[in-house]
């Protein structure tokens, strides 16, 4: 029975179940649905979960919206002609509100603290100032962007590969998960631009000889209330100690603003210029947001109800936790809605391979733990579903986001149950309104619970049986890789 589920990321999402019940889920689903409607007045009430009234939340020490300078044009920017024609083939038609406030202070040199809403575009805020001044020095080592994730690491390389083609400039991505050797070979072709996470940076400072970034002129830190926070910080004060304050100029960026930036701030940015373009905690106009009250136990209904409720769409769904991502993505393919899971406990080639289903839209259902929470930019997610609540309200901005980017619209439902309702009003509390709660059909709910907890019991089985040889497996090897590997803050 547990042998016949298999692995999310390696199977097509149409799976065969021995149980016939199993089957084509989805169209029975409807089938359900359908009948239930003739007999709603019949089925069982579900039991109402225990609701509290929230308080309308205002947000706590909210930004002013500044100004804004406005451009019609990156031409308007005084930038190389490379680097507008590049904008030009990107199809950024104009500068988005972070970058018309945040490029032409850091054309003049400025260090910069920019604040904007999740897919605003913040990248290229600090990617075109920093290639502009590329174009005129032209030397190695010359800027190092630090993100929290590997995944974004790779995704913000991208954009400085699009942005700076055309001008040759070489870039490297340093992150956890690879080869140490393959990498302190790429270092040693002298790049312009290192985008790293923070612990295997911090590897190849200390043991890559002939890598040294002393001449380093600007430092980045993307998601930097993630980066200063305790997981992160003491190997970016180590960082920080090695590469030089004088003549270098640092960026922060992030959508969610902490009393850790302005730490950050006293420590190493000289006269910054705030450039903010939200208010602490806000999303976007185009982002629909929604809460579901989950009566005890059925959460996983809950959940599939939902992903057929929007088949043929896009969802991240995010967890807690890795073991919950691994589970839920398996109990969705066992039941065939094609998904694939994306966290810490994977390999970093499974983890690529994960996401490149996903944005290749060979599976349409990322299960991810916060490891996807912050910067991914999927532009075809339409709907992000938190199935555990985020613990941390910034979490929650930032996991929402990964919908409704530049200009698009997008939806975001969140399962509560009881235990749920403090973090829920907190959230609330931050955005400082109330979420709207999503009506459900209890009747088509009702019929699939009992599908749904049997196809639950199978994956557990499966996953327990799959870890207990993974134990057994990794007995020898673990110690081996310890070490290194504890130097990649993000894996946890
Ligand atoms: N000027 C522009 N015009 C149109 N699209 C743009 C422009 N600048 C950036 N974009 C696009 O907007 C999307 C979101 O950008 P980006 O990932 O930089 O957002 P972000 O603000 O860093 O979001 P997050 O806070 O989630 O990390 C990307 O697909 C990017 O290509």
């Amino acid at each position: 029975m547990a042998g016949k589920i298999t692995k999310a990321e390696h199977k097509a999402p149409k799976q065969e179940s021995s149980k016939g019940e199993l089957k084509s889920l989805a169209e029975k689903i409807k089938k359900r649905a359908l009948e239930n409607k003739e007999t709603s007045e019949k089925v069982q009430e579900i039991p109402e979960a225990e609701e509290e009234e929230g308080t309308e939340g205002t947000p706590t020490d909210a930004e002013q919206e500044s100004e804004g300078a406005h451009f019609e044009s990156f031409s308007e920017l005084n930038l190389v002609p490379e680097l507008i024609e590049a904008c030009e083939n990107l199809k950024y038609s104009k500068p988005t509100p972070i970058q018309a406030e945040a490029i032409p202070p850091a054309l003049e040199g400025k260090d910069i603290i920019g604040l904007a809403q999740t897919g605003s575009g913040k990248t290229a805020a600090f990617a075109i100032p920093i290639l502009n001044q590329l174009w005129h020095d032209q030397e190695p080592y010359y800027a190092c962007v630090l993100a929290p994730t590997r995944e974004l690491a790779q995704q913000i390389k991208e954009t400085f590969d699009s942005l700076g083609g055309a001008m040759g400039v070489r870039t490297t991505c340093i992150v956890g998960g690879m080869n140490m050797i393959d990498q302190a070979r790429d270092l040693m072709r002298k790049p312009h631009i290192i985008i790293a996470t923070p612990g295997r940076l911090m590897d190849h400072l200390e043991n890559t000889k002939g890598f040294s970034m002393r001449k380093l002129k600007f430092l980045v830190m993307d998601e930097a209330d993630r980066l200063l926070d305790m997981e992160f910080g003491p190997v970016l004060d180590r960082i920080l100690k090695i590469i030089p304050t004088q003549g270098r100029t640092t960026y922060l960026f992030s959508a969610t603003m902490t009393s850790k930036i302005d730490k950050l701030q006293r420590a190493s940015l000289t006269n910054p210029v705030k450039c903010a373009v939200s208010t602490k905690y806000q999303t976007v106009d185009t982002l629909i947001q929604t809460l579901m009250v989950v009566p005890g136990g059925l959460k996983n209904t809950f959940l599939i109800y939902l992903l057929n409720e929007f088949l043929g769409k896009t969802a991240i769904v995010f967890t807690r936790t890795k073991a919950n991502a691994e589970r839920i993505a398996t109990l969705c393919n066992l039941l065939e809605f094609s998904a694939t899971a994306l966290h810490g406990d994977l390999n970093q080639n499974q983890r690529t391979g994960a996401l490149d289903l996903f944005k290749a839209g060979r599976r349409s259902i990322l299960v991810a733990t916060d490891v996807a929470a912050r910067g991914l930019d999927i532009p075809s997610v339409d709907i992000v579903i938190n199935y555990d609540i985020p613990v941390d309200s910034k979490s929650y901005i930032h996991r929402v986001g990964r919908t409704a980017r530049a200009g698009r619209s997008g939806k975001s439902i969140s399962l509560v149950s009881q235990y749920d309702l403090e973090l829920i009003l907190r959230i609330e509390d931050v955005l400082g309104r109330k979420l709207p709660k999503e009506n459900v059909d209890k009747g088509v709910i009702l019929s699939l619970r009992d599908t749904v907890d049997k196809a639950n019991g199978e994956v557990v089985m499966e996953l327990n049986r799959r870890n207990k040889e993974k134990i057994a497996r990794g007995k020898g090897r673990r110690s081996r890789m310890h070490s290194r590997e504890n130097m990649d803050k993000e894996e946890q």
